[in-house]
């Protein structure tokens, strides 16, 4: 295992912010990090770079302990943003690269390569200031994966871009883990940690209510959503036994059944209601899971 939290705690004063947290984080993959506001991820985060110490536990990078300012081998994208507004991007990241142990010419050729990647070029001598949000976002992610990190993390790493840039940030990210980088990264949009991660925690209130790899957790779980189009009302399904939740959709309903057997049962209740256009099963959604675990939504 790559990184290995073992009950770890944070309290400030009374207050606490992890509470014995452990995770296996595997090597070369992309781990979703998900919970509410106040869950406990930055602090984790901070924890795991050592910018934090921890009030109890342990947290090792395969089998040894980390440290931010030792350690080359870890890129971060914090959730406050921390450029310096006056430099010139190209004098901004030739400055942390070479923290990062690179020659100025690899960094100079790394930083080319990564501006006409995210088709920006032009930015090499434009100070951050000048910058719109998204795309100080672009040059800060630049900044977190120049020097090739084996570890990454990367907190809310889409929020504030574009749909555009989303896919391109995304397109990067998956690239990366391609080539061998551990990636964690926090996001309050399901659907991107359904996209991307194999494995994820969500977090509340500092302890882990669900973990492990995204297909088990939505195997296990155990109920499952029905899609059903048709030409007639199917409102009288909302009573049929099994049926945890009904919505209306445009053309026809969506349910929450407590288990597959119950498609079954919903099949035969149909069979005389007229033309069914379709009936499919499909796996809950993250966001399903998230709003019975930790009582709410994200979006
Ligand atoms: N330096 C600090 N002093 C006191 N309390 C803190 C400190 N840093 C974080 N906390 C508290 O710890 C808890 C967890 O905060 P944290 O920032 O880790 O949450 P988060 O999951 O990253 O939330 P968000 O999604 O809103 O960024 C919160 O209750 C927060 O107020």
């Amino acid at each position: 295992m790559a990184l290995l939290l073992k009950e770890v705690t944070k309290r400030f004063g009374k207050d606490t912010a992890v509470d014995h947290l452990s995770l296996e984080i595997p090597e070369k993959g992309i781990f979703g990090f998900l919970g509410g506001n106040g869950a406990g991820k930055t602090t984790t985060f901070r924890m795991i770079l050592g910018l934090l110490d921890r009030t109890e536990g342990d947290i090792s990078w395969n089998g040894e302990s980390i440290s931010y300012h030792k350690s080359h081998l870890i890129g971060y994208l914090p959730e406050e943003r921390g450029l310096y507004p006056k430099l010139k991007v190209r004098e901004q990241i030739v400055y942390l690269s070479k923290l990062r142990g690179m020659k100025k010419s690899e960094a100079l050729t790394a930083l080319e390569a990564w501006l006409k990647r995210f088709k920006v070029p032009e930015y090499i001598d434009k100070k951050v200031e000048e910058l719109s949000k998204g795309n100080q976002q672009k040059i800060q992610f630049i900044s977190a994966v120049i020097h090739r990190p084996q570890l990454l993390i990367l907190d809310e790493p889409f929020s504030g871009l574009d749909p555009i840039n989303v896919e391109m940030l995304k397109e990067a990210v998956i690239d990366l883990k391609e080539q061998g980088t551990s990636i964690v990264f926090s996001s309050h949009r399901m659907e991107h940690v359904e996209e991307l991660c194999e494995s994820l925690c969500i977090l509340h209130k500092g302890k882990d209510v669900v973990k492990g790899s995204l297909k088990e957790i939505k195997r296990s779980y155990g109920k499952k959503n029905l899609i059903i189009h048709a030409d007639e009302s199917l409102e009288f399904l909302k009573n049929h036994p099994g049926v945890v939740r009904y919505k209306n959709i445009a053309e026809g309903c969506e349910l929450q059944i407590e288990n597959e057997d119950i498609s079954q049962t919903i099949f035969h209740a149909l069979q005389d209601k007229g033309f069914i256009r379709r009936f499919e099963l499909e796996e809950p959604s993250l966001n399903d899971i998230f709003i019975e675990k930790v009582g709410a939504s994200y979006e």
